[in-house]
C-alpha cells in the first residue's frame, strides 16, 4: 500500500450514519488529496460521488441541526418558563346560591367581596372574594349558572386553605353562624400545626391553619393525584413552580408536596396530595380551575405541550374582552387557564 495512504471507511448505510464520522472523512479525503498526500486508493473521488456523500451528510447535518436547533428551542422555552413573572390569581369553583356563598364567606371566613359580574347572555355571575385587591393577592372566583343549585364536588379535590391566627376563635365563630366544623381544633396527625377542617354551604371543605400574620391567609388549594412524582415534575417544568416541600406521611399512606411561586408562608401554593395506591379519583363538575399569571400565554402554551400537558384552549384574546389566555390540563387531569398579567390588570380597571 502506497505510503501515506489513508483508508477511511465511510459507512454510508443510514443506521450507520454519524455526521462526525461522515464529516471527518470528507474532510481528511478533502484535506490528504488537497495536500497531494493521498491518491485515493486506485479510485477517483468521483465528484458526484463526494457530492452524494456530501448531499447526505449535509442532510444528515441538517436534520441534526434542525434536531439540536429544534432541541435548543425547546430548551429555550423551558427556560423561559422559569424566568415568566407567574403569580397565582385565583381559584374558580361552581356555587348553588351565590349570596349564600358570599355571606358565609364574608361573615364567617373574614372575606371581602372584591368585585360581582352578571353575565345574563351566558346565563352565570361571578363573585371574587378575598383578603385583599386582586392585582396582589389570591382570591376566590364563585361561579353562579342560573338555576343550578347544586353540584358534585367528587373525590379529586381537597380543600382551600386558609391561615388564622386563632384557629379555636375562628371555629366558635363558625359555629356561632351555624357554620358546619367536620374536625375540630388540634394538632395535624402526625404534625404539629394546629389545623380544624370547616365546610362552606355547598360542602367545599376548608382547612384552617393556625399561624402568624400572614400576606396570603388565602393559602392553599388541595387536590389529589394519582402519582406525585409525575405531578411534581409537570408543575416545575410546565408551570415553574418551585417545590417548596414534600412530606410522607406513611403512618396515614398519603404524601403531601407544595409547589408556588414563592415562600409558602407568605404564597397561595398547590397542596398536591397523593394516597397511597390510589391512583384516579372522581373529578366532580364543581372545581373548576385555577388562574396563574404570565407574561406569554404562546410560550406557556408551548411549554406545556413539551412537557406533555393537554391545551384545551389554544393561546389568544378571550372574544369581546381581548384578555390572553390559554387553558391546559395537567398530567390528573386539573385544569389551569393562564392569564396574561397585562390583560388581567386592566380587566381590573
Ligand atoms: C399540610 C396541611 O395543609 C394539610 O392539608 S395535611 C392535612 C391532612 N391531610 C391528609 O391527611 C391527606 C390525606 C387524606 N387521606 C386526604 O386525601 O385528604 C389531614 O387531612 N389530616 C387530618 C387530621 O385530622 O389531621
Ligand atoms: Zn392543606
Amino acid at each position: 500500500m502506497p505510503q501515506g495512504l489513508i483508508l477511511v471507511p465511510i459507512q454510508c448505510d443510514d443506521n450507520m450514519y454519524s455526521e462526525d464520522s461522515v464529516f471527518g472523512a470528507i474532510a481528511e479525503l478533502e484535506g490528504a488529496v488537497s495536500d497531494r498526500k493521498l491518491q485515493p486508493f486506485g479510485l477517483r473521488t468521483s465528484k458526484l460521488f463526494k457530492e452524494d456523500i456530501r448531499s447526505r451528510s449535509v442532510t444528515v447535518a441538517g436534520n441534526a441541526t434542525q434536531a439540536s436547533s429544534t432541541a435548543t428551542t425547546h430548551e429555550n422555552v423551558l427556560e423561559w418558563v422559569k424566568q415568566d413573572k407567574r403569580r397565582m390569581l385565583h381559584v374558580v369553583y361552581r356555587v348553588g346560591d351565590m349570596d349564600r356563598t358570599i355571606k358565609f364567606y364574608t361573615e364567617c371566613l373574614g372575606m371581602k367581596l372584591l368585585r360581582k359580574r352578571d353575565i345574563p347572555e351566558e346565563r352565570y355571575t361571578n363573585a371574587f372574594l378575598g383578603y385583599g385587591p386582586e392585582d396582589s393577592h389570591f382570591v376566590i372566583e364563585l361561579t353562579y349558572n342560573y338555576g343550578v343549585d347544586k353540584y358534585d364536588i367528587g373525590s379529586g379535590f381537597g380543600h382551600f386553605g386558609i391561615a388564622v391566627e386563632d384557629v379555636s376563635k375562628t371555629v366558635d365563630l363558625i359555629k356561632a353562624k351555624g357554620g358546619k366544623v367536620s374536625r375540630e381544633p388540634g394538632p395535624v396527625k402526625g404534625g404539629n400545626t394546629v389545623i380544624a377542617f370547616i365546610e362552606d354551604p355547598d360542602g367545599y371543605k376548608f382547612e384552617l391553619l393556625e399561624r402568624g400574620p400572614t400576606p396570603e391567609p388565602l393559602c392553599q388549594v388541595m387536590l389529589r393525584v394519582g402519582d406525585l412524582d409525575r405531578a411534581i415534575e409537570f408543575y416545575e417544568k410546565a408551570y415553574g413552580m418551585e417545590l417548596l416541600r414534600k412530606k410522607d406521611n406513611p403512618e396515614y399512606k398519603y404524601t403531601i408536596a407544595m409547589l408556588g411561586y414563592g415562600p409558602e408562608d407568605k404564597n397561595a401554593v398547590m397542596e398536591l396530595t397523593y394516597n397511597y395506591g390510589v391512583t384516579e379519583y372522581d373529578k366532580g363538575n364543581a372545581y373548576a380551575q385555577i388562574a396563574i399569571g404570565t407574561d406569554d400565554v404562546y410560550k406557556t402554551a408551548e411549554a406545556v405541550k413539551l412537557c406533555g400537558g393537554k391545551v384545551t384552549r389554544e393561546p389568544g384574546p378571550l372574544p369581546g374582552i381581548n384578555t390572553k389566555i390559554t387553558a391546559c390540563l395537567d398530567p390528573d387531569g386539573w385544569k389551569t387557564v393562564f392569564v396574561d398579567n397585562i390583560d388581567f390588570l386592566k380587566e381590573l380597571e
